[in-house]
């Protein structure tokens, strides 16, 4: 499913309204001098998918869950203190965020709940995702799979890369469909985080994949020497 067209075709009045106002807040953020968060609602999102946002982010008023903002440089995403020895390049982008068209890449918006180490990820797969016909392909699984389980290690850990990935693919994601990326983190053991992850049809009924990851906290020494050897 391609980009959907303005927003005046939207038929309910909630979604017109939630539309209308995260493009208010983006304005305002630009005004600013503030990068763009993209896990905000816009026009390509669904009703499955405007349905879930707004359940989660009613989730977010007793303080457990949190949103997770989402920019296209991952140094926005960095907390300050990590960000100081990183150096800020304009010809970079996150991979997920590397499709401007609204609609036609990863749309997504990630909840972190830090008490029960969990990050929940609302994802509508773009028509330029495709794999087989119709359905998303596997690396953009995987992709979005990565990154949930990413953030959820990030949360625990701080600094940390994926050593091992596993994907059992269970049922095919058709494009423009929404799914729930369900991640935990199972188990830190020194510098390794064992994390396990869910991906699931809105109603619960299609287990679309299977997921386990190990993370491992970037030894500081070593850190230093990769990022000289990119820079
Ligand atoms: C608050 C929230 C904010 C959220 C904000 C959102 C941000 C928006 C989302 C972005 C989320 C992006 C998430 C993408 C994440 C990538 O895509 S990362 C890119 C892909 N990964 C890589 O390129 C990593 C390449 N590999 C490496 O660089 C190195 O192998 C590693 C992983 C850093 C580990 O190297 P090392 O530090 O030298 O570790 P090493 O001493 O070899 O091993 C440590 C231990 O781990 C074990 N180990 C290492 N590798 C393995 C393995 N593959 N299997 C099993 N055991 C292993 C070792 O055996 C050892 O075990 P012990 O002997 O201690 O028991």
């Amino acid at each position: 499913m391609g980009p959907r067209g303005g927003i005046s075709r939207c038929p309910c009045g909630r979604k017109l309204l939630t539309v209308c106002l995260s493009r208010s807040i983006q304005a305002a953020g630009s005004q600013l001098g503030q990068s763009k968060d993209y896990a905000l609602p816009n026009a390509s999102w669904s009703q499955d998918m405007l349905d879930l946002y707004n359940r989660f982010l009613d989730m977010t008023k007793d303080g457990l869950w949190k949103r997770i903002p989402s920019y296209n440089n991952i140094l926005d995403h960095i907390p300050e203190s990590m960000k100081l020895t990183y150096e800020k390049r304009k010809d970079t982008r996150l991979f997920l965020r590397s499709i401007d068209a609204e609609g036609a890449g990863f749309e997504y918006v990630m909840f972190l709940n830090t008490s029960e180490k969990r990050v929940v990820c609302l994802f509508q797969p773009g028509s330029y995702l495709e794999g087989h016909p119709g359905f998303a392909h596997g690396g953009s699984i995987a992709t979005i799979i990565d990154s949930t389980i990413g953030s959820c290690a990030i949360s625990v850990a701080g600094k940390v890369m994926t050593a091992n990935l596993s994907i059992d693919y269970v049922n095919p994601v058709p494009l423009g469909s929404v799914v729930l990326v369900d991640s935990k983190a199972d188990k830190v053991e020194g510098r390794k985080v064992f994390l396990s992850c869910k991906m699931q049809s809105v109603d619960g009924n299609t287990l679309h994949a299977e997921a386990t990851a190990l993370f491992i906290q970037l030894d500081a020494t070593k850190a230093q020497k990769q990022q000289a050897s990119c820079q």
